[in-house]
């Protein structure tokens, strides 16, 4: 994570100021088009190659609605990587891009005292209508300030394939709905200021989450 990544990458300062100021006066902040087609699909390529592999786990068993522990029906999968395995170079070129961006925000605000992250989670919500209930990703001061999610599905509309995320930023009456529209990146406070929910997911549904720390 260097500043040299943040010139090589040709990083105009204009899009850490936009990143800087939505961040501090929504708390929330989407980036469409962050990489190229080209990187976007190769990424994709790699994740669903991961998961048909069966590569990710469960990430929340839900009860169905028998309620008995047989009627579980699959929750979203997870896989965790540092993006420097063989099968992950494009996970980890996203990666370093994110890094590149989070980091050239330091200083800009005193928000972005970032200091590390957390390995990237792959996840799949596997269109069985499957969602993630209202919450907060940190209530409880974990240490996670930053939220970042790449999102990875093609012609993807909520109208019809659900999965929308919602956020509900704290003490604002407005919400934020949020289409995980490929090539798209979102980043907001994992704290209390963004509760958000995934609504069910009726076709796969795939996402890059990693957590930035102070
Ligand atoms: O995919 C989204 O749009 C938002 N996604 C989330 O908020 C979200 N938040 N926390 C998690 C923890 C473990 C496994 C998956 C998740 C997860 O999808
Ligand atoms: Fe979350």
């Amino acid at each position: 994570i260097s500043t040299v990544a943040v010139s090589q990458l040709g990083l105009k300062t204009s899009l850490l100021d936009y990143i800087t100021k939505w961040m501090q006066t929504y708390g929330i902040c989407v980036l469409d088009r962050f990489l190229s087609e080209d990187e976007g699909l190769k990424i994709l390529e790699e994740i669903k190659t991961l998961y048909n592999k069966g590569k990710f786990k469960a990430g929340q068993l839900v009860k169905g609605r028998g309620g008995g522990s047989s009627k579980e029906i699959r929750g979203d999968l997870i896989m965790w990587t540092d993006g420097t395995e063989p099968d992950c170079v494009s996970i980890g070129n996203l990666i370093s891009k994110m890094d590149s961006i989070v980091m050239g925000c330091q200083g800009k605000s005193s928000e972005f005292t970032i200091s590390g992250r957390t390995k990237a989670m792959l996840a799949c919500y596997p269109g069985n209508g499957t969602q993630y209930v209202k919450h907060v990703d940190n209530p409880s001061c974990d240490g996670r300030r930053i939220t970042c999610i790449y999102y990875l599905n093609k012609n993807w509309d909520s109208q019809i394939n659900g999965g929308l995320l919602r956020i509900y930023p704290e003490g604002q009456d407005i919400v934020a709905n949020i289409e995980p529209l490929f090539n798209r990146l979102l980043l907001f406070w994992s704290d209390r200021r963004n509760p958000h929910e995934v609504f069910p997911a009726y076709a796969t549904r795939y996402a890059v989450t990693v957590w930035y720390f102070d």
